[in-house]
């Protein structure tokens, strides 16, 4: 669409304008307060990509441990978020009614089995306006799949022992409308150890070969380096090592060959097209089902799992099995992301999602290459990689190798430290050295975190270097000497992109760049991508706002459920998501917009009181919000959000 036809609030042109005082959002002042602001004006650098239990637990206790002591910025460590459980919880074989028969586990089971027993002592019913005193379950899919345990019992009580609308062995299976979930034989597989990582094992030989045919080629002394680089076990005696290489020169040199016939190009995995698509981006903790079906119905075309890591998928954990999880709207364009640090892990992260998913609901696999956290970094994980990309290369190179027909793409930043970017060094090696379809760029270095504004120029300057990398390949011997016919990877630019001038901006300033990839932006303005599809600002009420809430909550309780637990599981990443939207600052009270990512507004009122309390950096006042959706909070409810940034109380 021509410039002409956008709509911009005072302003004839494209270039966006900059408020006149750095980092401060400037109010209409009949909406001002105070003039001193309420959060810090830099504090988008405190933003952070949280470190959860999740990850926590699974980098096990020495990363744990050293974690405890080191400072991790924009991060709440002293959260106490409990998990909500019932005193007196119903045996599971009784949950749409039944008797104690029903339950095989006979005197053994811990449950209980008596229902008006069950039924006295559980917490009271939901008491809230917004689902008319439904079940908001019930009422979207004819069912509730937590039957008498459910909060909104009333929706779908026939009489003091049974339910309306019990759910058949076909709607059991349905799975709430989700898709990539795991088999429990299958997951048992994993767990036992059972199942074959066949591929993984011959392409991680073949891999090996390969590098080993390149050390053949250097000196002993290189040789020792690259070993202790790549953390491969060395030899105690280098002349025993040539002569083993020697004896396996011959099975070395069958396997490359066989690596060169039998490897996938790019355009042999199906179609992606992540050209203009509108991206959000992976987001641990607050990207989770829900969040993405909603942006889905805000009108994203692509959305990615939160990031997964290999090695606990590899075991069969249900947490990270939990998160390749995805709504049947997310399908196509939904991908899933890993986060490893050696090809072993990467390989069979992948033929485990491969193999035990449909893989028609996962349109890429993606490698993250650019988390930042600590507890990661240190175990070779996230950009970590950046700073190894030989084996960046050999971890993408194993999981195109076992992902069957699925693309695999990789996400990174501009570095790991300051002052020293290496993405435009690596776009040569990811041409010349992968098969891989796309690459997404956030221009920030590790070490810058969110501090800085992301650098657009030497994201534009990256991706015209992998086009000129791609020429340069499909005129070089190397190309004409494979089957490969010629493949471009797209690429994909991200960081601080908040409005749709930015997004239009940059992706028309350079060609090379396919698409634009937003993440806090989409979270503090889910509307972010109809604004980009009617090229204008849209000034949301607080009714609409609200409406979108609603949204969240009825597709949270679809996901976690309307029992005790789902309600608590609900509520909490409510408040998680409610630490990015209350930072929206309405366009109506602007007095110049869009407000940047590192703006902070003074003190304001909104044009009403629910667009006043939306806006609240109050933690209790999220919870007053998520209360008009999942009633009143529970006794020990507690809830500290992920980031520092989002946590200021209004007193502070
Ligand atoms: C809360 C949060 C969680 C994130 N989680 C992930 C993640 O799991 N994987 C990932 O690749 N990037 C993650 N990121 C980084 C974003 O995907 C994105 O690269 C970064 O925020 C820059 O984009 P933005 O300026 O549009 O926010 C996360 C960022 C935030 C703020």
């Amino acid at each position: 669409m021509s410039e002409a036809k956008r709509h911009a609030p005072d302003s004839d042109d494209s270039t966006p304008k900059r408020s006149h005082t750095a980092g401060v959002a400037q109010i209409k002042p009949q909406y001002i307060v105070s003039l001193t602001s309420n959060e810090p004006p830099a504090s988008a650098s405190l933003d952070e990509e949280p470190t959860n239990d999740r990850i926590q637990d699974s980098m096990g206790p020495q990363g744990g441990k050293r974690g405890k002591n080191k400072k991790r910025r924009g991060q709440n460590k002293n959260r106490d978020n409990r998990q909500v459980k019932e005193q007196n919880p119903l045996c599971p074989r009784l949950v749409f009614g039944g008797a104690r028969e029903d339950c095989s586990f006979g005197d053994k089971c811990r449950f209980e089995h008596d229902l008006q027993n069950y039924l006295q002592g559980k917490a009271t019913e939901v008491q809230c306006d917004a689902w008319n005193k439904t079940c908001p379950v019930f009422d979207a899919v004819g069912f509730c799949p937590m039957g008498f345990k459910c909060r909104f019992l009333s929706g779908h009580l026939k009489d003091a022992e049974s339910l309306v609308g019990v759910p058949d062995e076909k709607q059991k299976q349905w799975h709430m409308g989700e898709v990539n979930v795991i088999g429990g034989d299958q997951k048992l597989d994993l767990i036992k150890r059972r199942f074959q990582f066949a591929k993984s094992d011959e392409v991680l030989e073949i891999i090996d070969s390969i590098q080993q045919e390149h050390r053949d080629e250097m000196k002993p002394e290189q040789q020792i380096a690259a070993e202790a680089k790549d953390d491969v076990e060395i030899a105690p005696q280098v002349v025993q090592r040539e002569k083993e290489l020697k004896e396996h020169r011959e099975r070395q040199k069958e396997l490359y060959l066989k690596y060169k016939d039998t490897r996938y190009f790019a355009q042999e995995k199906k179609p992606l097209n992540l050209n203009r698509k509108k991206i959000v981006s992976p987001l641990t903790t607050v990207g989770n089902l829900p969040y993405r079906r909603l942006m889905r119905k805000l009108g994203a075309d692509v959305t990615y799992s939160e990031m997964a890591l290999a090695v606990p998928l590899i075991q069969g954990t249900n947490s990270e099995w939990a998160l390749p999880k995805a709504h049947s709207t997310e399908v196509p364009g939904y991908g899933v992301q890993i986060a490893c640090s050696k090809p072993w892990q990467a390989a069979k992260a992948t033929e485990a999602l491969a193999a035990n998913l449909d893989n028609s609901n996962i349109s890429e696999i993606n490698l993250n290459s650019g988390c930042p956290i600590d507890l990661l970094y240190r175990q070779g994980s996230g950009s970590a990689l950046l700073d190894n990309p030989a084996r960046m290369i050999r971890c993408l190179n194993a999981m195109n190798y076992v992902s069957n027909d699925i693309p695999i793409t990789v996400k990174i930043r501009t570095g790991t430290k300051d002052g020293h970017p290496i993405a435009e060094g690596l776009m040569k090696r990811l041409v010349y050295e992968t098969d891989i379809s796309a690459v997404t760029l956030h221009g920030r270095s590790r070490q810058q975190r969110y501090t800085k504004s992301a650098d657009w120029d030497y994201i534009s300057k990256v991706a015209n270097t992998l086009r000129e990398s791609e020429l340069e390949y499909s005129n070089s011997e190397q190309f004409k000497d494979t089957r490969e016919s010629s493949h471009r990877i797209q690429f994909v630019g991200n960081g601080d992109v908040n409005n749709w001038e930015d997004w239009y901006r940059h992706l028309e300033g350079n060609s090379n760049i396919d698409s634009i990839m937003v993440a806090r932006g989409c979270l503090i303005k889910p509307w972010m991508f109809e604004e980009v599809e009617a090229q204008q600002y849209l000034d949301k009420s607080s009714v609409e706002r609200l409406d979108i809430l609603k949204d969240y909550a009825q597709f949270a309780m679809e996901h976690w459920g309307t029992d005790m637990y789902g309600i608590a599981q609900s509520r909490r990443y409510f408040c998680e998501f409610m630490s990015f939207f209350h930072r929206y600052v309405p366009m109506g009270i602007c007095e110049r917009y869009p407000v940047y990512l590192n703006e902070r507004p003074p003190h304001w009122v909104g044009r009403d009181d629910m667009e006043t309390l939306m806006g609240s950096t109050d933690v209790n006042d999220w919870i007053k919000l998520s209360e008009l959706f999942f009633g009143k909070t529970e006794e020990n409810f507690v809830f500290m959000p992920k980031h520092k940034s989002n946590s200021y109380s209004v007193n502070n």
